[in-house]
């Protein structure tokens, strides 16, 4: 009887161990932000950001262990207002590494929502891998009654362990919907809805912990992006002015003569721009600092052939990339080349 009570303990533990096995091999990177906030009470709204370590938010959710193998590790623990060139990096080093050197199956990385959308797009273009790379955050801190952390957390695991995540770049996922890296973009400084694509909608969305994709991104992004950071240990410097009634040119003359790589315009409607920020546009650009054209206008595309000639002046028109985002791309075009051409075309492509 004892003998066959062992063996059958050594057969259940074989079954154990290899459906452990099958289990998608997940990495959680941790970085910070909201869903690592602690706050003194449940009902506070000041808080501290980044406060919680990685176990602490792996223990929080025991659930995201029924479905993958996680561990995690701590990249940094900063609120993302204060992200970084440095952080952005490491981050896509160390994420080629788990998952084209040490075999993970998939990436989370929480991260503060205030930046989500730049640090979601660097990766999109710099990450060498189809497998699932997805951000999360929280827009209440841990402590905070009715906590989005975990949720989102839980979420995000299964979204990337799903195999059906494979080839959609890096994503977002916050609030049940799955997002694009290059689209999404934070649209209320409180709210828990916060991340949308108001262009195109959704990726997906999640109920009861089950992914449903119905949309595919179109444009290029980790595998097919010609943007390599590997041996790079610091980036373009690039500044984004902002337009507006009566506009001041001090920050545009600021990054001129600070030697700035290139600058990026929020500009009015379809990526107008100020009269003097203009004037001092052109000169940058025959200063050999790349010019690109986005807009403050939440939705709709900065497009070439409207109301500036991008052709005469040889500034970059930013297509669907708002300010934040077409700063990201600028940064990584301009490593590449200075030739205006070729970075529009990078605009037109990415
Ligand atoms: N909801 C948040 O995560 C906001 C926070 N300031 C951050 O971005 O780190």
């Amino acid at each position: 009887m004892k003998k066959i009570t062992s063996v059958l303990t050594v057969f259940l533990l074989l079954i154990t161990i290899n459906v452990q096995a099958q289990k998608p091999r997940i990495r959680i990177l941790a970085t910070g932000g909201t869903i690592a906030g602690v706050s003194k009470s449940a009902t506070e709204s000041n808080y501290t950001a980044g406060e919680l370590g990685i176990y602490q938010l792996i223990q929080a959710v025991p659930q995201i262990k029924d479905n993958a193998d996680i561990s995690g590790e701590q990249i940094v623990k900063i609120g993302s207002q204060d992200m970084n060139d440095k952080v952005w990096l490491t981050l896509a080093k160390r994420i080629n590494e788990l998952l084209n050197k040490e075999g993970y199956d998939g990436i989370v990385i929480t991260h503060g929502t205030d930046t989500m959308e730049e640090t979601a797009y660097f990766l999109n273009l710099t990450v060498k891998s189809d497998k699932p790379v997805v951000l999360v955050g929280a827009m209440r801190p841990a402590t905070a009654m009715s906590a989005d952390g975990p949720l989102n957390l839980y979420n995000a695991v299964q979204v990337a362990a799903d195999r059906n995540s494979k080839g959609r770049g890096v994503m977002v996922c916050l609030n049940d919907a799955v997002l694009s890296a290059k689209d999404v973009t934070k649209t209320n400084t409180t709210g828990v809805q916060t991340f949308q694509d108001p262009n195109y909608g959704t990726l997906g969305y999640l109920h009861n912990g089950k992914v449903f994709f119905n949309n595919m991104p179109e444009k290029k992004h980790t595998i097919h992006s010609v943007f390599d950071v590997t041996r790079l240990s610091q980036l373009p410097k690039v500044g984004i002015v902002y337009n507006y009634s009566n506009a001041s040119a001090l920050p545009m003359q600021a990054f001129m003569q600070a030697k700035f790589d290139g600058i990026v315009s929020a500009g009015v409607g379809n990526g107008n721009l100020y009269k003097d920020i203009f004037d001092l546009a052109v000169k940058a650009q025959n200063q050999g600092i790349q010019f690109v054209r986005s807009s403050r206008v939440p939705t709709g595309a900065t497009t070439l052939d409207a109301e500036v000639d991008d052709a005469k002046y040889h500034f970059v028109a930013s297509q669907f990339l708002n300010p934040q985002k077409a700063r990201v791309l600028l940064m990584l075009a301009l490593t590449q080349t200075k030739d205006w051409k070729k970075i529009q075309e990078f605009f037109n492509e990415y």
